[in-house]
Order: C-alpha cells, then sequence, then structure tokens
C-alpha cells in the first residue's frame, strides 16, 4: 500500500508523579481489580489546602525544566481585560528544543507539499512548539516531532477540507475527502485494480500524503492498540466536522448545546490520544478506555478545546462562510456582547478544569503508573495548549 517518506493549587498528590511501583505490568491485577465493573476506587490522596496566587501571564524564553505541570493557577489571557482561566501551570517552556522539532516538521511539510505557497506562515504557527508545551516528559526531538506531525496533518485537514475557503475548504466536497483521510491512515485491504486509483488518489493530494506519512511514523513507535486508537478517534471527531460542514452549507447556526456536544468529540482529546505514546510508554487500552478515565480525557480535551474557541473568535467571524465558535453561538444565543459570551465561555473552560481535577483526585488511587502520568500529561497538555495560544501567530 501507499506510504511516503493566576492562582497556584498545591495540589497535594495531584502535583506529583505516584511514588509506588513502576513500569509495564507491575500493578496489573490491582489495576484489573480496581477497574472491573462495580469496584469501588481506593481513597485519592489528599488534594486540600489550596495555596492562591494570582499569575499574569508571562512568556519566558528560558527552559523551565520540570515534567511535571506544577499546579493550577487563574491565568491571565489575551489583552488581560477578561476573566482569568483556571488552568495548570505550563512545566515546560524550551525555546531552543521548540526550534529544533519545528525546523524539522517544516522541512517535512515541505516533502509532504502542505502549506506549499505558505511554509513561512506555518514555521510561525509553532505546531513543534506546541508539541514542547504540550508533551514535558519526553526531550527526544523524534517523539515530538511525531507528535507536531500527526496534530499539523490533523490541523491540514481542518484548514484545506473544513474551514479555509481560500484553501479550497468546501462543505459539500468535506464528507468524501475525510473519508479517504481514513484511507490514508489506516489501509484497507487490497481490492484489485481499485487499489492502484485508491493510491493515486492519496498520493495526488499532499494532505493525505501528510496523515499517511505521520501515521507511517506512528506506527514506528507505538503499539497497535495505541495506533488504532489514534485512528479511531480521528474518526470521531471528523463526525463531528460533518456536523459543522452541514450547518455551514444550509447557513444554519446549531444551538449552543448541539455545538458543545459535537465540539466535545471534536476537541484536543484528539490530541491527548498522543500523550503516551510520545512520551515512550503504553496506557493498556482497557485503562485509557476505563469510564473514569475517559471522562477525565474528555474533560481536559474539552477544556483545551475552548481555550481554542476563545483565542479564534476573530479569525472564524473572519471567513466568509464563518466557523462555528462557542463564543459566536453564545452571543447568538443569548442575544448578548461578545464580551458577555466570552465570560461564559471562560467560566464553562473553568468549570471544565475543574472537573478534570476532581476526576484526576478520584482517579489518584488507582495503582497505575502509566495512569497517573497519563493524567499528569492531560494536566501538562492544557498548560502547554493554553501557552502555545497565547503566543503563535496563527491567531494573530
Ligand atoms: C486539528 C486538531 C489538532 C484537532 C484537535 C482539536 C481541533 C478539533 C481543532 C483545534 C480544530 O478546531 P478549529 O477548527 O476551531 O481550530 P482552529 O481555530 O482553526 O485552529
Amino acid at each position: 500500500m501507499f506510504e511516503t517518506p493566576e492562582e497556584i493549587t498545591a495540589a497535594g498528590e495531584v502535583g506529583r508523579l505516584p511514588s509506588g511501583p513502576s513500569g509495564l505490568g507491575t500493578s496489573a491485577a490491582r489495576v484489573a481489580d480496581a477497574i472491573r465493573p462495580g469496584a469501588t476506587p481506593p481513597p485519592a490522596g489528599d488534594s486540600g489546602g489550596c495555596l492562591r496566587v494570582r499569575v499574569p501571564y508571562r512568556p519566558q524564553a528560558v527552559r523551565m525544566g520540570g515534567p511535571i505541570s506544577p499546579g493550577y493557577a487563574e491565568r491571565q489571557w489575551g489583552d488581560g481585560s477578561y476573566s482569568p482561566l483556571y488552568l495548570p501551570m505550563t512545566a515546560r517552556i524550551d525555546d531552543d528544543l521548540a526550534r529544533a522539532v519545528d525546523d524539522r516538521l517544516v522541512a517535512w511539510a515541505e516533502r509532504v507539499g502542505i502549506y506549499a505557497d505558505r511554509l513561512e506562515a506555518f514555521h510561525a504557527t509553532g505546531f513543534g512548539r506546541l508539541a514542547t508545551l504540550a508533551h514535558p516528559d519526553t526531550d527526544d526531538v523524534d517523539l515530538l516531532l511525531l507528535g507536531a506531525q500527526v496534530n499539523a496533518a490533523w490541523w491540514a485537514s481542518d484548514d484545506y477540507y473544513a474551514d479555509e475557503s481560500d484553501l479550497g475548504a468546501s462543505p459539500t466536497k468535506l464528507p468524501p475527502r475525510l473519508a479517504l483521510v481514513m484511507s490514508a491512515m489506516d489501509a484497507p485491504p487490497p481490492a484489485g485494480k481499485y487499489t492502484a486509483q485508491l493510491d493515486e488518489a492519496l498520493r495526488a493530494d499532499p494532505v493525505l500524503v501528510a496523515l499517511n506519512s505521520a501515521t507511517a511514523h506512528l506506527r514506528r513507535h507505538a503499539t497497535p492498540s495505541q495506533v488504532m486508537r489514534i485512528c479511531n478517534t480521528t474518526s470521531q471527531m471528523y463526525v463531528s466536522w460533518t456536523a459543522y460542514a452541514a450547518w455551514r452549507h444550509l447557513k444554519e447556526l446549531p444551538p449552543v448545546w448541539r455545538y458543545l456536544a459535537a465540539r466535545q468529540h471534536d476537541s484536543f482529546y484528539t490530541s491527548m490520544t498522543l500523550i503516551d505514546i510520545v512520551g515512550g510508554y503504553q496506557l493498556d487500552a482497557n485503562l485509557f478506555y476505563e469510564p473514569r478515565v475517559h471522562r477525565a480525557v474528555m474533560q481536559a480535551g474539552t477544556a483545551a478545546v475552548i481555550v481554542n474557541d476563545l483565542h479564534s473568535v476573530e479569525k472564524e467571524a473572519a471567513d466568509d462562510l464563518p466557523d462555528c465558535n462557542v463564543v459566536l453561538l453564545i452571543a447568538e444565543e443569548e442575544g448578548c456582547s461578545l464580551q458577555e459570551a466570552i465570560e461564559t465561555a471562560v467560566s464553562m473552560h473553568n468549570d471544565f478544569v475543574r472537573g478534570f481535577e476532581a476526576s484526576q483526585r478520584e482517579l489518584a488511587g488507582l495503582p497505575s503508573a502509566e495512569l497517573q502520568r497519563f493524567l499528569h500529561g492531560a494536566q501538562a497538555w492544557m498548560a502547554g495548549g493554553f501557552e502555545w495560544h497565547s503566543s503563535t501567530d496563527r491567531y494573530k
């Protein structure tokens, strides 16, 4: 088949890596017991005693170190005129590492052909920087590059197929294009002469070449269940994209509840499915999909994507066919100002982060080093995603 080359919360137990036994399988029996139907989780560690300190948004050019987010804070954002976002603190800002990943990412983008006439802008977007901010538990450039490539390829499908009219995005062409993406990521079994035609189509579109190449890189680092986790989450996300396309095509605005339900399956949860792969370990599928774990990662992913909607209001309102955006939809539905709608979205975001924190506390007693590391990874992702949205050129 075709393949190309603030208020800081001293979070008690939640803020630290587990001190118990670690390594794959060390506590498999205890974990299996703890997640079996009807089991009650062991008591979580004490996470009380919050220390609260307001922290302004202040990008720093220095390495902050640490693989673990040091706790939660109320963080200023934008021009500072809105209520703060309650978020984890960023664990690591390492501009040298980010540059190394971004340089390799741009060389890859050039090879596969995405953003061909706008590589400088693509470079300034800094998907490599996003990977280094969101995955502070590794310094491995190749693994960070993998995270950056998969995200950049998803974003290319978003820009070229779903959102950017000037890049050829079209609501009616979107569903068949997304169906081809799944063939680029997960080659169907040979179908005689039709396979050659499929391969030709996959080679003809840079977005598909990028997704195919990123997935090939993924297969070199991930287990089969991790690879299929990525593929299945991608197609789950694309169901929501087809809903947005229908609304755009019909020039209908969905009610907020309906958009939010779609957005919850089209969130940075998708990006978070890379956390253990980029970290160089595996969270077992039965733990990843354990309902309380699933809910926690969905809470983190939804919070992180509301940060995206907050930062992209202007960009999304400006397209000939405006995108769905939670702020714009709240303003329309409530008949309120954008400022008021932003405050509502901030408060919704903060509730999701607090919900994640509560889930993390509830899960803190589960004796799996991989699970605890993954939850810290989701915490770090929210912080890194915020840092990136605050500084990338993409939303300027
Ligand atoms: C594309 C990708 C990494 C998927 C996960 C999160 C997600 C669905 C997006 C960031 C796409 O949402 P949106 O189209 O609002 O993003 P932009 O504002 O265009 O960056």
